[in-house]
């Protein structure tokens, strides 16, 4: 939509005004293929159910002994699970390519003076966590990015949650709210995209020939000074873990935290730095400037602090008596606003006349811009963004992720969607009541402080019927389920511009959950679509396909190295469907991530992290949740690297595979179950080709062959960090273990019997 978009008239009086957004179906040629070829796939799928239940070993003539008939059945039994698992859990994955949906919305319009007057507040809430792990010179640049959103500055508030409890964090915003006063108009006036000051930067000073033909280089280099001195002084402060004295004599906001002992216990610390209805609160230019909040929430030992939910839930209350917008944006403290209109493409779903009152939520995608070309840790999740979730907002709407997500307030606190209120509350309403303008600061940040302390959210709904939910490491995605089985709906929007950009880690490591009394089936019953209930599955059900992977990726290895057949021979019509269903899945996945914009060795090394993922963190996330079930153990929240060391950042770059940091036992399973698929397929082929003298076309073994040998192909970068030299290597004793653990089951495999 350029500024070229069609022009109304706006002194025609008309009720009913302009739609505000454009919904676009997949194109037919398109879905007529996906069905048939998923119909093809569905077919099969049970041809080889049918072969397993109608092929169960039995004793013929051949097979004497009755104990090696006995675990025949038995590794039949765990294949036939297994595959009963992945082709209901395909099932579940067909609600996400069935009827896709991509949104546009037609901002310009938002121009037309009846919109205008009716811009909403808007509150952004930027979360942190740690200063060491969330340098405070990249969280002011997530700040700076969203302060300068191209949007009124009066209707614009930013809050920064600091959970680490900080004054380095709150010196660097502190910084930011003087710096942003040279930043907001010099963002205005050439348009600067990214508005994010450090990714800016980078980006321009790259391909300055651009730069220097529509900016005054003058100007832009004088702000680049500009920034760069004030990241030196909080990168040096952050060196020092000191804030520096003269700026703390200049500041008396630093005085509480005279009074903080540690970062878990501490009293609530809230300071309003710019106050948009001061009207000393504008830029160089004069122009307002946003108001900017720094809370740092009461933190006490006997109080648990649910995380960035906990985070969120005291925002949502202390932001309501500050600015009470009407629309909250949540982004994380790495992702930074890459797009200065967002906050108006997001309004014309809100604002949208017709649909609009039904909509919760619109949700972008998390893109990240530290990802390499081959994106080696699957970290991009191509085709989650470009094909999953318009597939969910077919369904009724996508989940709430966390990140870049804008919500009306109203469904925050937990109000049901019933559309004759909602239209009625479509008015501006943001207004504070006069008392409440009228008060100091001081009087303000007082008064509203006790809203973050801890016992305030005591005998209350929060975290429950109100705000984010608590307990279970991924609070957004229960949020977003619990507000559409409240009869809401949500939108995703993915712009070509990326909304947001973030860090995506780039060594290997991750956690999921699954079990949970909100499981989608149970608690969305007769409440969503049976198509939202399957897309919310789909996800809660990542965990538990560990068991059939981890059963698939090791037994018919081992069964190949002892010789036992465990798929048709060639020569077998039942060769068919398994052959189809390996090609076809394959070439249907590979299509969809290079159709999302990836390449072959993109989706290659997806395929591997898919299985690293599936037979580690996912298996130890299904042992926490049922430990978690069984009262053992209690929700932990590890909070991801944002920062890398040089040394792992290079390696990252030649896309070479960093095993140093991520747990021990994470690799160790990784190697072992490389090893084992090297070993039966060294055996393997060894039998095939010596032993039984090449009777080719007879091959009873030649899929597991094909399996396995797939399974080495894709473990290759494994195999050398079991001998690279550098410090991102597999650790010997790791490998050690391995190659033992390996040699001894494949030992003790083919001694049996
Ligand atoms: O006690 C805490 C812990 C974390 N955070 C913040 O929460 C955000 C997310 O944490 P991060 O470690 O970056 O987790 P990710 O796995 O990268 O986050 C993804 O997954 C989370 C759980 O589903 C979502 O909340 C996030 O929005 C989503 O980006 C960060 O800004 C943290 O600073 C807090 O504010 N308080
Ligand atoms: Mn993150």
């Amino acid at each position: 939509m350029g500024a070229s978009g069609v022009r109304y008239d706006e002194t025609k009086d008309d009720d009913v005004l302009p739609k505000l957004f454009e919904t676009k179906k997949a194109n037919l040629a398109q879905l007529v293929i996906r069905r048939l070829f998923s119909i093809s796939i569905l077919t099969s799928i049970c041809l080889v159910w049918f072969y397993r239940f109608n092929y169960f070993p039995t004793s013929t003539a051949a097979e004497v002994d009755e104990h090696k008939l006995g675990t025949r059945r038995w590794i039949w039994i765990g294949l036939f699970l297994a595959e009963i698992w992945f082709g209901f859990y395909w099932i579940l994955t067909q609600a996400l390519r069935w009827n896709q949906i991509f949104r546009h919305p037609l901002r310009d319009r938002l121009l037309l003076t009846r919109y205008k007057e009716k811009l909403p507040c808007v509150d952004v809430f930027v979360c942190t966590a740690n200063p060491v792990i969330e340098p405070p010179a990249m969280v002011i640049n997530t700040v700076l990015s969203v302060m300068a959103y191209d949007y009124p500055p009066e209707k614009l508030s930013v809050y920064l949650s600091d959970d680490g409890g900080s004054d380095l964090t709150f010196y660097a915003l502190l910084e930011a709210s003087h710096f942003c006063k040279h930043w907001i108009p010099f963002c205005k006036k050439f348009q600067v995209e990214p508005r994010s000051p450090v990714a800016y930067f980078l980006t321009t000073s790259s391909n300055s020939k651009h730069n220097s033909s529509c900016f005054n280089s003058e100007e832009w280099s004088a702000m680049k000074i500009l920034y760069e001195e004030m990241e030196n002084r909080i990168e040096t402060a952050t060196k020092l873990g000191k804030v520096p004295d003269e700026m703390r004599a200049r500041h008396q906001g630093f005085s509480e935290w005279d009074s903080v002992s540690s970062p878990r216990d501490h009293q609530t610390i809230l300071q309003i730095l710019i106050n948009s209805r001061n009207p000393d609160a504008v830029d160089m230019e004069g122009c307002k400037l946003p108001t900017l909040v720094y809370m740092a929430r009461e933190k006490r030992p006997q109080h648990h602090h649910n995380f960035k939910a906990g985070a969120m839930n005291s925002l949502i209350r202390v932001s309501s008596k500050i600015s009470n917008g009407r629309i909250i944006l949540n982004v994380d403290c790495d992702m930074y606003s890459n797009n200065s209109v967002s906050i108006r493409d997001a309004l014309c779903f809100f604002m949208d006349e017709e649909k609009g009152h039904e909509i919760a939520y619109v949700q972008f995608p998390q893109n990240f811009d530290n990802i390499s070309k081959n994106d080696l840790y699957g970290g991009a999740m191509r085709v989650i963004v470009e094909q999953d979730f318009p597939g969910q907002d077919g369904n009724g709407g996508p989940l709430y992720i966390g990140s870049g997500c804008f919500h009306r307030r109203e469904t925050l606190l937990g109000e049901q969607n019933s559309k004759v209120s909602k239209r009625n509350q479509c008015k501006t309403d943001d207004i504070l009541s006069k008392e409440e303008l009228e008060e100091s600061i001081a009087g303000l940040e007082a008064s509203v402080k006790h809203l973050a302390n801890c016992i305030y959210e005591e005998n209350t709904q929060w975290g429950n019927e109100m705000g984010l939910r608590y307990g279970c490491p991924v609070e957004d995605v229960l949020t977003g389920l619990s507000i559409h089985c409240r009869g809401w709906k949500s939108v995703y929007f993915n712009p070509e511009r990326p909304g947001f950009l973030g860090v995506s880690p780039n060594t290997l490591g991750d956690t999921l959950i699954f079990l949970s009394k909100y499981n989608p089936f149970l608690y969305g019953y007769q409440k969503i679509s049976l198509g939202l209930q399957m897309s919310y599955s789909i996800y809660c059900l990542w965990a538990p396909n560990c068991l059939p992977t981890l059963y698939y990726l090791v037994i018919p290895p081992l069964c190949l190295l002892k010789g036992v057949p465990l798929f048709p021979k060639i020569t077998s019509p039942w060769f068919v469907p398994f052959v189809y269903l390996i090609i076809s899945t394959y070439t249907y996945s590979l299509a969809d991530f290079l159709w999302s914009g990836g390449t072959i060795q993109g989706w290659w090394n997806e395929q591997r992290i898919w299985i690293f993922k599936r037979i580690t963190s996912y298996l130890f996330a299904s042992i926490d949740s049922i430990r978690k079930l069984l009262g053992l153990s209690k929700t932990a929240f590890v909070i991801t690297s944002k920062v890398a060391d040089e040394d792992v950042s290079e390696r990252y770059e030649k896309e070479i595979m960093e095993f140093g940091t991520s747990s021990p036992i994470f690799t160790t399973i990784i190697a072992t179950v490389a090893l084992i698929n090297l070993f039966s397929l060294v055996g393997g082929l060894k039998r095939m080709l010596i032993d039984m003298k090449l009777e080719a076309i007879e091959q009873p073994l030649l899929l597991q062959i094909v399996q396995c040998g797939f399974v080495v192909l894709v473990n290759l970068p494994v195999y050398q960090g079991l001998f690279r030299k550098d410090k991102g290597r597999i650790p010997p004793f790791v490998s050690l273990k391995s190659v033992t653990l390996a040699l001894s089951i494949c030992v003790s495999v083919s001694s049996l019997y």
